[in-house]
């Protein structure tokens, strides 16, 4: 794989190794903080003007965090901001002692209280980055939560002090931050749904980190990646071929709906619909065949036998037939046997919704006689039902890769950011969404959006399922700022799936 410092999710100790590396190649440490400060400084100056907040508040913490902090001070002092310092811990590692030193030569005046900032336009947060290794003592979370208690813009320096920086975990308290300039590489911390309240606006500091020393430290542990469109576009089906027909598209299968819950079936559909899927099958109880094909026209409906109430009682299908089996949007709990059945086929398959739920009920042992590739996509609750020994803990990127591992599945941990995992070690993440998405139907277009690109990029499944992924996160943004996060229903959602495809080609 390529290394790129856009793409590449690391933790505190890569990040550590990774400096490490830079510092005993002749960068000298005083001139990577310079750098790095000096960038973060320009952006401030860019999003913050001298206008809106001529006097600013920066509290510096004991180590390089701390001294970043200086820097940004410094400059900001500079260009003709009105500065003050507050630093709360006495013993300052060398470097950010003397950058301290620098800025009192300077003039700027380091306040013996908090208080002292509290008619501060803007509170800057350099007390901790990634070298906070403990939970805050009772007088350091005091400042943090009197710092929150302004309801200032505050803007952390590298992460919200406070969140651990792989976990996201809050360490007994942490700033609630406006907005964070994660410096280098983003870290893990980013892409926990735990810490994403503290981060608020989250944004890349560029300090020229080199794909060569990512290597480096980087190679003998899977990557973590960051979906973005130049990581995901080599991926997506287009151009088709020019000479081509509907099955060499491939055919999915979705085994879908009940009298209960018909929509699931017709949302399922219509993600599907949005892959460009050459042959869609959907198979339903026989009540609901025309209701499907009158929103479906395109696909064919396979009428199934019901039970008493209204479930599909069983699948008069050949499923090997197929290129794929998407399984489980609203299916009901109600016959475990057709889902027995889609785990015995040998082609791949995704399971959802009821589907999970009854191979919880089975047990993820169950899995390991399939001879092709399965794909789970739980939500948090179903995740729980599957995994209860791994759910105790809320470090969801760890977690969804050893679900993944023990299961043998590729596993999509729904959330505000969707972590995809896949057993070879592959693990993709899903860097922003909409909280427009949190509502019924959307992961029914997720399932059928999935079968539909898994269908036409079978060698390439992990890939696939990120793909879907993003581009559903993206027609969900895309259609909330046209509609506010109110207006996106599953219907709305899936048509706009095409406009977010279109954005990433
Ligand atoms: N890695 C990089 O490429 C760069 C890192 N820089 C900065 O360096 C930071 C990391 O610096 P450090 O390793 O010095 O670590 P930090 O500045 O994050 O803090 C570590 C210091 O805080 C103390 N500490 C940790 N937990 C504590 C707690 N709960 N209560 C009280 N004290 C605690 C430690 O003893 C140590 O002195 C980054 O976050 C970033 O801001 C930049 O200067 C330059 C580029
Ligand atoms: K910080």
């Amino acid at each position: 794989m390529s290394y790129n410092y856009r793409s590449n999710v690391v933790n505190s100790e890569q990040m550590r190794r990774i400096e490490g590396a830079i510092f005993a190649s002749g960068m000298p440490v005083a001139a990577l903080m310079e750098k790095a400060a000096l960038l973060t400084a320009q952006q401030l100056k860019k999003s913050y003007s001298l206008a809106n907040f001529p006097k600013i508040g920066v509290i510096v913490g004991p180590g390089h965090n701390g001294g970043d902090a200086l820097v940004i001070a410094r400059e900001l002092h500079l260009a003709g901001y009105q500065v003050s310092l507050f630093c709360p811990i006495a013993k300052l590692k060398d470097l950010t002692a003397q950058q301290a030193n620098y800025v009192k030569h300077l003039g700027l005046i380091f306040q013996k209280t908090l208080e002292s900032l509290e008619d501060c336009q803007l509170i800057i947060d350099g007390l901790f980055g990634f070298g906070l290794e403990r939970t805050l003592s009772a007088d350091i979370a005091e400042l943090v939560d009197k710092i929150n208690s302004w309801q200032k813009p505050v803007i952390s320096i590298d992460i919200a002090s406070g969140i651990h920086t792989d976990t996201g975990e809050v360490l007994g308290t942490a700033i609630k931050a406006t907005h964070t300039f994660c410096l280098g590489l983003w870290k893990r911390a980013f892409f926990q749904d735990l810490a994403l309240p503290y981060l608020g606006k989250v944004e890349l500091i560029d300090i020229g980190i080199s794909p060569l020393d990512l290597e480096t430290i980087l190679q003998d542990s899977p990557p973590i990646l960051r979906v973005n469109p130049d990581l995901i576009r080599p991926y997506l089906p287009l151009p088709r071929p020019l000479l081509t027909h509907k099955y060499q598209q491939g055919h999915l299968l979705i085994i879908c709906g009940s009298r209960r819950y018909a929509g699931g079936a017709i949302l399922a559909g219509l993600g599907a619909r949005g892959s460009g899927v050459g042959m869609l099958s959907i198979a339903v109880p026989a009540a609901l065949k025309s209701l499907l094909i009158s929103h479906l026209p395109e696909a064919l409906i396979i009428d199934c036998p019901e039970t008493a109430t209204g479930a599909i009682a069983e699948l008069p299908l050949e499923l090997n037939n197929y290129h794929v089996l998407a399984c489980g949007p609203g299916l009901t709990t109600e016959n475990p046997a057709i889902i027995a059945q889609v785990l015995d086929s040998d082609k791949p398959i995704i399971l959802d919704a009821d589907a999970l739920n009854i191979l919880a009920q089975f047990g993820i042992e169950k899995l390991s006689s399939r001879q092709n590739k399965t794909i789970l996509t739980p939500h948090w609750g179903e995740f729980k039902r599957l995994f209860p020994h791994l759910s105790d803990s809320q470090d969801r990127i760890n977690i969804t890769q050893k679900a993944s591992q023990q299961s043998g599945a590729i596993v999509l941990l729904k959330g505000a950011r969707t972590i995809i995992a896949s057993p070879e070690g592959k693990m993709y993440i899903i860097p922003e969404s909409t909280s427009a998405l949190a509502r019924g139907g959307s992961g029914d277009v997720l399932t059928g959006l999935i079968g539909g690109f898994l269908t036409q990029m079978q060698d390439n499944a992990p890939e696939a399922t990120a793909l879907a992924a993003y581009l559903h996160a993206q027609a969900g943004i895309l259609a909330a700022k046209e509609r506010t996060e109110l207006g996106v229903d599953g219907v709305t959602l899936a048509n706009y799936l095409f406009a977010a495809l279109k954005d990433l080609n």
